[in-house]
């Protein structure tokens, strides 16, 4: 049987995205919406965006399988900034500068581009209304929906669902307001990550993130390649920017194979162990 009291996790973030990481490769540990939650919380908790768990790889493809759980205790197949900062840790451990990482949303190829920088090829963007998913067949161009100043957003998949707004002025955004709406529009089945960005330049976009199922955050890597791929298809900017978060910048390329690769910092904050009334 194993015991669970004392697990030892990481704490890490990407431009201020915020994670407990779990390496249970020995222990078999397996996380539940009601751990997350509890692991998550800023109070009660260790406090993070998102819990974040390696797991043994599932196929001889990758060197690990990684599985997200945002605050809320949901579990999401994508975040861009964990898995740059899980693909450091395996290649810090083992000495070697690639990486791949499979999660439910697919094989990721994570390279590093020297100290704490690491680029990933986050895996093709999906366009098609089913991919994101939507409730209904709409050009995800032009999803039509909107609230106060965002309005008609592209919608983008890179594993998890977008909808990137495009406004004047992003300072001026209640996303704590408008963002828990839109993120629960009936036309999102399974909720969505609402973005909005300001274009900057022909490669340098500001945006601001309400993420699905934890909020505010200061960054959020799935959505700054969501933001490129919505910006290029729009002829707003070119296909390569960096794409300005409120915790800095990730430069995001959409490349002509349609994959989005994704360059930035990790962080490596501090390392623990969970109490075991985390766990129960
Ligand atoms: N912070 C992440 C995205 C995390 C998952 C997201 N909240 C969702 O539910 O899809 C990133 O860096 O991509």
């Amino acid at each position: 049987m194993t015991d669970i009291n004392g697990l030892p996790f990481l704490k890490m973030h990407g431009l201020g995205n915020d994670f407990v990481v779990l390496d249970v490769r020995d222990s078999g540990f397996a996380l539940t919406s009601d751990r997350a939650r509890a692991i998550a919380d800023r109070r009660t908790g260790i406090g993070c965006d998102q819990v974040v768990v390696i797991e043994p790889a599932r196929s001889n493809l990758s060197d690990a399988w990684m599985s997200l759980w945002n605050a809320d205790g949901s579990e999401t197949a994508a975040c861009g900034n964990a898995t740059r900062c899980v693909a450091w840790l395996l290649m810090q451990a083992a000495g070697i500068d690639r990486v791949v990482i499979e999660t439910k949303a697919g094989l990721l190829d994570a390279e590093s581009r020297g100290g704490r920088m690491v680029a990933v090829d986050m895996g093709p963007a999906r366009l098609d209304w089913r991919e994101l998913p939507l409730a209904k067949a709409v050009d995800t161009l032009n999803l039509g929906i909107g609230l106060g100043a965002l309005q008609n957003p592209v919608g983008v998949s890179m594993g998890n669902p977008h909808a990137v707004f495009f406004v004047d002025d992003v300072a001026a955004i209640d996303l704590a307001v408008l963002g828990p709406v839109l993120e629960h529009h009936d036309i999102f089945p399974e909720r969505a990550n609402i973005e909005a960005a300001q274009v900057l330049g022909p490669d340098r976009i500001r945006m601001r993130v309400w993420e699905r199922g934890t909020g505010i955050t200061s960054a959020c890597g799935t959505g700054a390649c969501a933001t490129l791929v919505a910006a290029a298809r729009r002829g707003l900017t070119g296909r390569k920017a960096d794409v300005v978060l409120d915790g800095g910048a990730l430069t995001i390329e959409w490349l002509p194979d349609d994959h989005v690769l994704m360059t930035g910092p990790v962080a490596l904050v501090a390392e623990g162990r969970l109490d075991s009334s985390l766990l129960s």
